[in-house]
């Protein structure tokens, strides 16, 4: 019967897992089965048995234990430089506006509902939004008696940003290397919590500032946001190009703004044009983790200081925002365990 099962899920195929259960992750005994996942995507497994009728048979208890995943050669482990964080993912965009920010707090809290802890470093030093979208603009930060920052916590998602340090406009003149220096304190000086994912919402640009970053910060791998117009589309593979000079695996690309859906009719225009994110994906043989319409109830949702899934958690958009949220996972753990083994 053991057999049966992991024959069975090692046959699965799915847009989550690419290469289907490990046979390790399954303790079967009897009719009960634990299936332990090393990366947060708890509800796509769900999914997957819920859709083959052989394993519906048994009754399973699907668990995380998420996989501190090495960071980029040259760097320290994770495990030690950083015992609290398992996985340090970038959120970059080469162009400015495309909805970095949105499509990072959107992730976190798709992680979260997996049963990940999550955290946010808002390295965006010019436009810091995460006390906008965590709604908590003027909250003070409170400091250890060494000193250290201790992170914001909202929505059951721990965050720093120069947002609760400093006036906007007193950052604005910061330059280079005052400027990286300044984020660099920001994650260094943070006493974090336990965390599965932090993620790293960079500035918009592939200039030194983020260069210096990319190179600094331990990161475990990094994600790119771009639309579908040429002109965001050319900054993003300057972001990828980026990634790849310093070695930080490049696991995903998100199109944001694919696309709007008209409410009363159920049109869909692709406003910024189509295909220009699969395309791009396909050519640097990066993958698509998704393509995320341009929502008004995300804008108000962000707007009004609480992620989508918070304020309307029926909004279609989440079941796509929690797709690539997995895959963004289930990528970090098979391409970088599959680049060490
Ligand atoms: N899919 C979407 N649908 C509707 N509005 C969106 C979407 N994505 C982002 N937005 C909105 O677009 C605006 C810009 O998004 P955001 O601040 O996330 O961009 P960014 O790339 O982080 O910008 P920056 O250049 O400041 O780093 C915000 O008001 C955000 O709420």
């Amino acid at each position: 019967m053991a057999n049966d099962v992991q024959r069975i899920c090692a046959e699965l195929r799915s847009s989550i897992f690419s290469s289907g259960f490990a046979a390790d992750w399954l303790q079967i005994n009897g009719q009960k089965i634990t299936l332990t996942l090393p990366f947060a995507a708890k509800s796509g497994a769900e999914a997957l048995i819920a859709s083959e009728p052989r394993l519906q048979e048994y009754d399973w208890d699907i668990r995380l234990n998420i996989t501190a995943l090495p960071a980029k050669e040259g760097k320290a482990p994770q495990g030690s430089a950083f015992p609290n964080i398992k996985n340090i993912i970038a959120v970059a965009s080469g162009k400015g506006g495309v909805g970095k920010s949105a499509v990072t707090l959107s992730l976190a809290k798709a992680l979260q509902a997996e049963g990940a802890r999550v955290g946010i470093l808002d390295g965006d030093i010019y436009g810091p939004s995460l006390p906008t979208m965590f709604g908590n603009q003027g909250e003070q930060l409170t400091f250890t008696p060494n000193r250290k920052m201790l992170p914001v916590n909202v929505f059951g998602i721990e965050g720093n940003s120069l947002g609760y340090l400093v006036d906007a406009s007193a950052a604005a003149i910061w330059r280079g290397p005052m400027a990286s220096r300044a984020v660099e304190q920001l994650f260094f000086d943070t006493q974090w919590a336990k965390l599965d994912y932090l993620l790293v919402d960079l500035p918009p640009g592939t200039g030194d500032i983020q260069l210096t970053l990319s190179q600094n910060f331990p990161l475990t791998a990094a994600i790119v946001v771009t639309t579908p117009q040429n002109i965001a589309l050319a900054d993003a593979q300057k972001g990828i190009a980026m990634f790849q000079k310093v070695d930080v695996p490049v696991i995903g690309l998100i199109e944001n703004m694919s696309y709007f859906e008209c409410t009363s009719c159920g049109h869909q225009e692709a406003i910024f044009g189509s295909q220009g994110g699969s395309n791009l994906a396909a050519k640097h043989h990066v993958p698509l983790l998704g393509k995320w319409p341009l929502t008004t109830a995300l804008r108000e949702s962000l707007d009004a200081g609480k992620p989508l899934q918070v304020r309307n958690p029926n909004h279609l958009l989440n079941a796509i925002m929690s797709e690539s949220a997995q895959q963004m996972a289930a990528n970090a753990w098979e391409l970088i365990t599959a680049d060490i083994g």
